[in-house]
């Protein structure tokens, strides 16, 4: 039987998130120098490391079977692949953004205008949506330089934190759409039951790393006030104490609702709680 084929990207932001999140569930490879192709140790699964934009028709044309990459690269190539999971990394959303003292004022008067992008594709169809039609300058990098190159009047690229707009004195117009990095793949992969055993492995991580177990010991009388704060992800598992007015509380909680969880724990009179990173799980 062939071995499962994944895409991971090869270099830029997601090659080592891709990396950390395979390895973390249990399927490790080592990448020789600039080697393209690595096979995991214990299953039949192989490594590609590849262009992240190339991932998505790599993986639709059954190059690769499953393949990591971002949901703004597969909406762009406008593929026919299965989304299987999404990562919890990579967030990121594309806007419209015009320079700080643009006249731009709505969609309609991008009417004419010039608009440089990575994203043609989406842009057109977000443009068609707003019945305006622009020029496209379609390049691969460095877009936020355009305007002030004099080649664009409007531009639509990534955003994160916002700092590359701020450096280039432009401001979002419009937001298109939210993307992060996710887990594609073909309609009929190599190994069906090996790439559901990858998705299920992946999940336990992902949601490992969103989640913290926290433990707390509280006045039975409290239990129900303690369960409302931290109701878990299923339910919590209260334990019987030495003492009869006391319990035991284990529970998963979101990892940002964790601090403030615990400071509404210890004014209802909740001890000893305690955070625990979790670094694997099946729920
Ligand atoms: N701030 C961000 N800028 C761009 N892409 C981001 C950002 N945050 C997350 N991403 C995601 O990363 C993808 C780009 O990944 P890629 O592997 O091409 O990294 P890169 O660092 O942009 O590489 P390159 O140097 O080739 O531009 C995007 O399509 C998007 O899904
Ligand atoms: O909102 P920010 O946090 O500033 O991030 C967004 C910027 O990061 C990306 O560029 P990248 O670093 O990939 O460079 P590139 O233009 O060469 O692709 C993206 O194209 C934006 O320019
Ligand atoms: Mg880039």
């Amino acid at each position: 039987m062939e071995n499962l084929r994944i895409g991971v990207p090869s270099k830029g932001r997601l090659a080592e998130l891709a990396t950390e999140l395979l390895k973390d569930a249990g399927l490790s490879f080592r990448r020789q120098d600039r080697s393209l192709f690595a096979l995991v140790k214990d299953a039949p699964v192989e490594i590609t490391f590849l262009r992240t934009d190339d991932i998505p028709v790599l993986c639709a044309e059954g190059a690769i079977d499953m393949g990591i990459t971002g949901s703004d690269l597969v909406a762009e190539a406008g593929v026919d692949v299965i989304e299987r999971l999404a990562l919890g990394v990579g967030g990121c959303r594309l806007a419209v953004c015009v320079p700080d003292d643009s006249k731009i004022q709505s969609a309609a008067d991008l009417n004419g205008a010039r608009i440089a992008t990575s994203f043609p594709h989406v842009t057109e169809t977000y443009l068609a949506e707003h019945g305006a039609k622009a020029h496209m300058v379609t390049l691969s990098g460095s877009v936020e330089v355009m305007i002030s190159l004099g080649v664009a009047d409007a531009i639509v690229d990534l955003v994160e934190t916002g700092s590359t707009l701020a450096a280039n004195r432009l401001r979002i117009f419009d937001e298109i759409g939210r993307y992060e990095t996710i887990l594609i793949q073909n309609k009929e992969p190599r190994q069906q039951e090996m790439a559901d055993r990858v998705v299920r492995r992946l999940e336990g991580v992902v949601i490992a790393r969103s989640y913290s177990l926290l433990e707390y010991n509280i006045p039975r009388t409290k239990l129900a006030e303690a369960e409302k704060i931290t109701p878990g992800f299923n339910s919590p598992t209260v334990n019987a104490l030495e003492d009869p007015g006391w319990c035991a509380v284990r529970v998963m909680v979101r990892r940002k609702e964790v601090i403030p969880a615990m400071e509404r724990l210890e004014v209802i009179g909740a001890s000893a709680i305690l955070e625990t990173q979790i670094a694997n799980c099946r729920l």
